[in-house]
């Protein structure tokens, strides 16, 4: 049983709702750099930069909402840490203007963008070190559609020989509930090897296989924002963008 309290979905989108509002006054941009930032971190502490790692792959999938969002930043910061991140981001928001500037970054900094074939070249252990499950977040709501379902069942597919790092959620999981009750074609099931959870963790993270390491980041409310949500701030370290949990 873990020691430290989870936030569900709704309070999670509300929390958010509120951090982004005229109270508190963060803008999105903000919160996914800082969001980012933690998850290229946890990979880093995960997956130390030794040769043989550095020069690996680490593919990050971006699904089309801000869970994506947080996978294309990450793909900025571990470049610049001396990784080798490529990005698969198959449907792009082409509405909000900041998702193209993301891009722009990624060019910018010699990030690779696959294309539809090209990804899958990069589902092997001896080419790639992990993937970054950027897929979707706490706005999840089943049943998968393509092209996730075929995504996710590629991923899943490989996961035993290949990591899976996820974002705040399991890409399909619940977020309060946790993985489909069956795997099927229609619903495959992501057991990440690490989960970076958001600001809190959500109710889906106690589901987690017992050797998962588990992470907080998104380090950004203090502690009397935190107890309004039920919840106490982490014990982050010095600078730490993240902390280990389990
Ligand atoms: N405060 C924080 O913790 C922050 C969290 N961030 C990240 O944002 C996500 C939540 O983002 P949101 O845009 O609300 O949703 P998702 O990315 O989870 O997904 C929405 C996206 O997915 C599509 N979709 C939903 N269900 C399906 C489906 N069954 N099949 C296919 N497509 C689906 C939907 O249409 C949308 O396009 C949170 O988890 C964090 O990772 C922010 O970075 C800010 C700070
Ligand atoms: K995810």
């Amino acid at each position: 049983m873990n020691n430290f309290k989870v936030v569900s979905a709704k309070l999670a989108a509300e929390l958010d709702k509120e951090l982004m509002g005229p109270k508190v006054g963060y803008t999105l941009q903000q919160l996914m750099e800082l969001a980012g930032l933690s998850v290229a971190q946890a990979v880093q502490h995960s997956f130390p930069p030794t040769a043989t790692n550095s020069n690996k792959h680490i593919l990050v999938l971006a699904g089309p909402g801000n869970n994506g969002g947080d996978g294309l930043v990450c793909a900025r910061h571990l470049k610049l840490f001396g990784y080798n991140p490529v990005v698969y981001y198959p449907k792009r928001n082409g509405r909000v203007e900041f998702y193209s500037q993301l891009v722009h970054q990624l060019e910018f900094v010699h990030v690779p963008l696959l294309d539809d074939s090209d990804w899958l070249t990069y589902l092997q252990p001896d080419r790639t070190l992990c993937i970054v499950d950027a897929l979707f977040g706490f706005s999840f709501k089943p049943p998968l559609r393509e092209p996730f379902t075929t995504i996710m069942a590629e991923v899943a597919r490989v996961q035993q020989n290949l990591p899976v790092v996820s974002v705040d959620v399991p890409s399909g999981w619940d977020v309060d509930q946790g993985p489909p009750l069956e795997e099927t074609p229609a619903s495959p099931v992501l057991n990440p090897k690490v989960l970076v959870s958001l600001t809190v963790p959500k109710p889906c993270s106690s589901l987690l296989k017992p050797n998962t390491i588990h992470y907080i980041g998104g380090r950004f409310v203090p502690r009397d924002f935190a107890n309004k949500y039920g919840f106490e701030p982490f014990d982050y370290q010095g600078g730490d963008q993240v902390l280990r949990l389990q």
